[in-house]
Parts: structure tokens; sequence; C-alpha cells
């Protein structure tokens, strides 16, 4: 605990992030760490991952949330969900909400979504002034998140006033533990749970979240009434499950709390990469050419795509966007390997240190592509743990599909019509840590020129 507090004072809280891949050199693939009482086990050994996250799930089933949270409206969504309490009833009911024929519905209102992006990026391209791209693609990606889970069309991208897009943008930003003492400090100090469950409508998040819910519970009941009957969007989706009314509220806040900043922070990465090395988005427009001398960039068509699948994934594994959640809380004591598992302990498995590591990858500090390509790749089995940017075992992230759909055609119809640039002078993208995200610490420039 010393320990970390003052590697927090010396180098700021952004260090914790890259600082595991130091520790795990210095004292191996599994660590111990102290937070007050809690006891966290961090793991960088592939079979031990599979061994507590995949093969004993079930003494391994649950997230660790600060207490904080149990005061939020998300205890019956999946994110916060304990096994004890139906985790895996919600889960198998909404898994399928995200299966290729849901998706394929959505796609048709993420593309028109994408179309208004590229509009806006096309008249700021004609300008003189630099602007910051991660705003553009964020407003994106509410405005695809507003209309697929909470069925409204928000127009987050035009109007910086848009209601939905002010309130869920405050309830994100409030999740920072750089700017609330009481979350900081309740992952500090989880033994004082209840001051800070006390103080938990104090906070900007419950400030945030109520007119969120409040919202989301109207468009419930006018959905139930017949509102909307023809729409496919996971609201609908969720209520044709036929489960309770808070299940469906507090699944649809949820998807727009793991939804928005995780898959645009991905977006604006790639975008960043992509500019930063001409080569690797030439190969990635060429195949946008081949795909559309033979038709549309459209679901089938983009999902075809071998090459915008590897930049995908080398995209992930280079800049994690989710670097703190994939923990499990161990439920009783157990011995795995010859090490002891307390009970009450917590298990972590971190993306960027599984990603980075050169035991795991050949040159893993490099941006390449190619490496994922079907002839140079073994990812394709399930069983291979090396690439974990949407977790591991029963519990990894639901919307998966939902992210690679959004994230695969806003990329392809952003190089089919731009040809991207970094600025003369600018500094490279430095990633920062908020606690959850790795997100872009300064604005993410870049020169965006129209393709002919
Ligand atoms: C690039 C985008 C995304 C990334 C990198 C990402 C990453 C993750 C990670 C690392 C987890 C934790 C998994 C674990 O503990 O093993 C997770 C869980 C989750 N994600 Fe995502 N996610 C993304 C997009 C989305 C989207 C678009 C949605 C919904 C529309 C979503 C919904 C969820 C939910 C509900 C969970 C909790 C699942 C459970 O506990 O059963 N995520 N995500």
């Amino acid at each position: 605990m010393m320990l970390v507090i003052r590697r927090i004072a010396e180098k700021g809280y952004n260090d914790t992030a890259m600082w595991h891949l130091e520790l795990h050199k210095k004292f191996g693939e599994r660590l111990g760490i102290y937070f007050g009482t809690e006891f966290k086990i961090v793991l960088s050994n592939l079979e031990d991952i599979k061994e507590v996250f995949i093969k004993n799930f079930s003494n391994f089933s649950d997230r660790k949330n600060p207490l904080i949270f149990e005061m939020n409206n998300l205890n019956s969504s999946l994110l916060q969900n304990t096994y004890k309490n139906g985790w895996k009833h919600t889960r198998s009911t909404i898994a399928p909400i995200f299966s290729t024929g849901k998706m394929k519905a959505m796609h048709v209102t993420i593309s028109s979504k994408i179309d208004t992006f590229l509009e806006i990026l096309e008249k700021k391209s004609m300008g003189n002034e630099q602007w910051d791209i991660y705003e553009d693609i964020q407003r994106l990606s509410l405005d695809i998140i507003g209309k697929c889970a909470f069925a409204i069309d928000s127009d987050c991208q035009r109007d910086k006033n848009d209601l939905f897009c002010v309130q869920a943008r405050k309830f994100v930003s409030a999740v920072d533990i750089r700017k609330s003492w009481i979350l900081t400090a309740s992952f500090m100090l989880p033994e004082l749970a209840y001051l800070w469950k006390a103080l938990y409508r104090f906070t900007d998040m419950a400030k945030a979240e109520i007119p969120l819910i409040n919202g989301l519970s109207d468009i419930y009941e006018r959905r139930i009434l017949g509102e909307g009957s023809g729409s496919v969007d996971l609201l609908k989706l969720l209520i044709d499950r036929k489960i309770a009314k808070r299940e469906v509220i507090e699944n649809c806040f949820a998807f727009l709390i793991a939804g928005y900043e995780t898959t645009s922070t991905a977006m604006t990465y790639c975008s960043y990469l992509l500019a930063k090395y001409p080569e690797i988005q030439k190969k990635l427009w060429q195949e946008i050419k081949l795909v559309k001398n033979e038709g549309t960039l459209d679901y089938d068509s983009i999902h075809s795509m071998k090459y915008l699948d590897a930049v995908y994934k080398e995209t992930l594994r280079y800049y994690p966007p989710v670097i703190h959640f994939i923990n499990r809380v161990c439920l009783s004591d157990i011995v795995i390997r010859g090490q002891l598992y307390p009970k009450g302990s917590v298990v972590i498995a971190q993306p960027n240190t599984i990603h980075r590591s050169e035991s795991n990858w050949e040159h893993p500090g490099i941006f390449d592509p190619d490496r994922f390509l079907a002839e140079n790749s073994k990812l394709e089995k399930s069983s291979n743990l090396k690439w974990i940017p949407f977790g591991v075992g029963p519990r990894y992230c639901v919307g998966m599909r939902f992210a690679e759909m959004e994230f695969k055609m806003t990329i392809a119809k952003l190089i089919d019509k731009f040809e991207l640039g970094i600025p003369m002078g600018e500094p490279d993208l430095i990633p920062e840590n908020n606690g959850i995200i790795l997100r872009p610490k300064d604005p993410v420039r870049l020169n965006l020129k129209l393709r002919k």
C-alpha cells in the first residue's frame, strides 16, 4: 500500500497502468498488492489466467465493484451483478441480443450516424483550423449508443447542448477517479465502505445518473404501450426478452457506460495510428477500394475484410482501452498451480501487461497489423489468451460484436473518404489512465485530406 501511494505521489496516477509491466519483470508473473486490507493478486502468466478466469470460474464469478457503486442504478445490470444475485440468468438472457442477425439489423442505424460524422469532418477539413478528432468520435459514439440503447434520436454530433449528450458525458466523466476524491478514497480504503455509501449521493455521478435513468424509464413506458414497435434497438430487444423493468433499464444504462467511451477511444487510437503509419493506411485503403469495386461497405463486406480485421485487432492489442476492469473476487480459499488464493482476494488480469509482454508477442512495442493476418496468426483458437482487450472467460465483454461492428464500419468509411496524416510538429499521443480507461491525454489533431 505504502509502495503504491509513494509511486502515485512520485509519478502520478497515470503511471500505475504501465508500472505493472515493471513490477512483473521484477517480482515475477504473480504479484500481490495490498489496498488497505484488500489483497489483490495480479497475474500475467497465461496458464494462471486460464485456470482462474476460465477453469475455476465458479470460484471467481464476480467482479469487484467499489462498495460505493452499490448505491448506483447498475446492480441488476451485467456490469455489477453477482453470481448469487442472478448474473448467469441475466447474461444468458442478454447475450442473444448481440447475435449476428440482430447486429445486422442495427447496422443501418449505425451507418447513418457515421454518414453525419463524415459530413461534419468534411466541413471541418475545409477550414484552416486544427481540431480534436477524439471529440467528434465521442459524439458519434454517443449518438450510436443513444439510438441503439436508449432508443432516442440524439444529435450530439451537431448540437453540443443536446440534453442526452450533456447528461451522458457528465455521468461518464464523473467515473474518473482523478476527479472525485470520494471515489478515489473508496478504492484506496474499501474498509470504510459505509462512509463511502453514505457519501455517494453527494458525488457528481449520483447527480448525473438520475435524469438518465428517468429518461430511460419514460421511454420504456412508451415502448410498452407500443411506440416504436417496428424499430430494432437494444432497448426493444431487451423488452422482448420479457425481463423486469428494472433489469431492462439498468442494462441499457450499463450499455451506455460500458459502450460509449470504450469504443470511441479505440476508434480514436486507430485513426491516430493509421495517420502515423501511412503505409498501413494505404494497405487498408486498397482493401476498401477492392471491396467497393464489388459492391458497398455494408455489414457483410466489412466483416469479410481481412486487413481491416488485422488493423482492428492490432489497435486493441497496442492500446487496449479498458485496463483496470478484468478482475474477479475469490469466493472461497483455493490453491491453483501451487498458489493459495485466499477468500476475498481480488485477482486481476491486465491487457496492457499481457499485450506488451515479450513472452507473448514478438516486438510488442511495434504497431504491426500483419501479425494478425491468417497465415501468421494462431489467435483463432479461443484458448489463446495473448489478446484480451474484451476480457477473459464467461464474463468477457457482452458487447464485443457491437463494438467490432461500430469500429470497423467507422474506420472503413473514414479511410474511404479521407487520407489521414499527422500535422507537422504534433507531439506523439500519450495514453492516460483515468482509473478504468486508457484514453488520449491531449487533443488528437489530425490532417484530413478528402480523397478524389
Ligand atoms: C472497444 C470497445 C470495448 C472494449 C475494449 C470493452 C472491454 C470490456 C472489458 C475488458 C470488460 C470486462 C470483461 C471481463 O471482466 O472479463 C467488459 C465488460 C462488459 N462490456 Fe465491454 N468493451 C467494449 C465495448 C462494449 C460495448 C459496445 C458494450 C455494450 C453495448 C459493452 C458492454 C459490456 C458489458 C455489459 C460488460 C459486463 C459483462 C459481464 O460482466 O457479464 N462493452 N468490456
